[in-house]
């Protein structure tokens, strides 16, 4: 395979009426609305319904699918059972798998005319799967997976820390819901698309794009990218550590992207209220710090920061352990990996490419006691 196509870079691998991703840093569009704008008027349910059922709905359609999805938040015995196994030392993001894999188990999508309801019962779901996940194994909590939280940011939020969340924080999440929501053929999408055209069953999808989602090349880059920054106590010896890394040749996480070349459009926004948040805590670290880094980058790589950077501080402001920072992303992108299972079954051929092989030519067949 020619080297600039390694990874299928550049290479169109089908078509969607979902998503556009510019390469310039602008023309990031859900079906047709600009990231900017849903960003700054739009509820993450209001996204949600967007991708899922191709327009915006109206106050009436938003009013009854927030009730719809608030309707489905108890998790049953036998799921929550199955999460009290689960030790707490392990990672959050195979907690997320086993979830929805256990869900697939006990509500399994018989026919496909049945998509949105398992749809809705997952987003529902998955704030109740991880917290009750995490309470339990770390605190010994049995808790109620319902609230009376209307969005699901806020109802995540208000399962993981037992309060209501302010309205600052509910805000943070449907914007940090919403950047997270869709983004063309990424990998984990890819997948779940993948797994679709085998005509298989919408857990299964899920499940595969969980796994895709978890690696540190992906989704896993928010985690990574706090790891990094909370070790540094200013900016100064941001900049030095960082120059090691950099003549290492290690990967920065949280910087660079396979299709924006100049900056990713999510950066700006997460980055504002990573910004607001510090100044709410009165951090003078990690803000500072993470500033420094984005400089740092820019000026020895020209590289820029990707969705996943600004929003490790921005979730550690609010509290949230960084752990369960790929599990949200989870929560949001399970609207854009269902949307696009939707539209590769409405127009379903089986994903299957070729491959350029590089293996030995043909060989003669040699008995066993003849090789060594
Ligand atoms: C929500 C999301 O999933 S966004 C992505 C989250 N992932 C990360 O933040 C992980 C860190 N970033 C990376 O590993 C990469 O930038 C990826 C995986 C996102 C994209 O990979 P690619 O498309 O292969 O990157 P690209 O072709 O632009 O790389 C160009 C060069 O920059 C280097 N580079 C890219 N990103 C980084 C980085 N974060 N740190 C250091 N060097 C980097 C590459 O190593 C490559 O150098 P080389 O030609 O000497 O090998
Ligand atoms: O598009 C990609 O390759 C990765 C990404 O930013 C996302 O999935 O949000």
């Amino acid at each position: 395979m020619a080297e600039n196509t390694a990874g299928l870079r550049g290479i169109t691998a089908g078509e969607t009426a979902l998503c556009t991703v510019g390469q310039e840093g602008t023309g990031l569009t859900y079906c047709g609305y600009d990231i900017h704008d849903l960003a700054e008027h739009a509820e993450f349910e209001e996204v949600a319904y967007l991708l899922l059922y191709g327009q915006l709905p109206t106050a009436a359609e938003l009013d009854s699918y927030r009730s719809r999805l608030q309707g489905l938040r108890q998790l049953p015995a036998a799921l929550r059972e199955v999460l009290e196994r689960i030790p707490a030392d392990a990672h959050p993001m195979d907690v997320m798998r086993t979830g929805c894999s256990m869900l697939g188990n006990l509500e399994t999508e018989q026919d496909f005319s049945e998509q949105d309801q398992h749809i809705d019962r997952l987003l529902s779901a998955f704030p109740g799967i991880i917290t009750y996940w995490y309470r339990y194994s770390h605190h010994g909590e049995r808790i109620e997976t319902d609230s009376d939280e209307a969005s699901i940011g806020g109802h995540f939020l208000k399962l993981l820390h037992g309060k209501k969340p302010s309205d600052l924080h509910v805000k943070v999440m449907h914007a940090s819901l919403i950047l997270y929501a869709e983004h063309e053929f990424n990998a984990s999408t890819f997948t779940a698309r993948t797994c679709a055209s085998t005509l298989s069953d919408l857990h299964s999808c899920i499940t595969g794009a969980i796994g895709t989602l978890r690696g540190p090349l992906h989704g896993g880059a928010n985690e990574a990218a706090m790891a990094m920054i909370e070790n540094w106590q200013t900016p100064d010896e941001a900049e030095a550590a960082l120059m090691g890394m950099l003549e290492r040749k290690e990967k920065i996480m949280g910087f660079g992207h396979a299709i924006y070349r100049k900056s990713d459009p999510r950066n700006a926004i997460i980055k504002e209220w990573s910004r607001q948040l510090a100044e709410q805590v009165g951090d003078t670290r990690l803000y500072p710090v993470s500033e420094r880094v984005e400089a740092v980058m820019q000026r020895e790589k020209g590289l820029f920061p990707n969705a996943d950077f600004f929003h490790a501080s921005a979730y550690h402001f609010m509290g949230i352990p960084t752990p369960l920072f790929t599990p949200i992303f989870v929560m949001s992108r399970l609207t854009g990996w269902a949307a696009h299972i939707k539209e590769q079954r409405a127009n379903n051929r089986i994903i299957r490419p070729s491959a350029d092989y590089t293996g030995p030519e043909l060989k003669a067949w040699q008995p066993i006691e003849q090789r060594g």
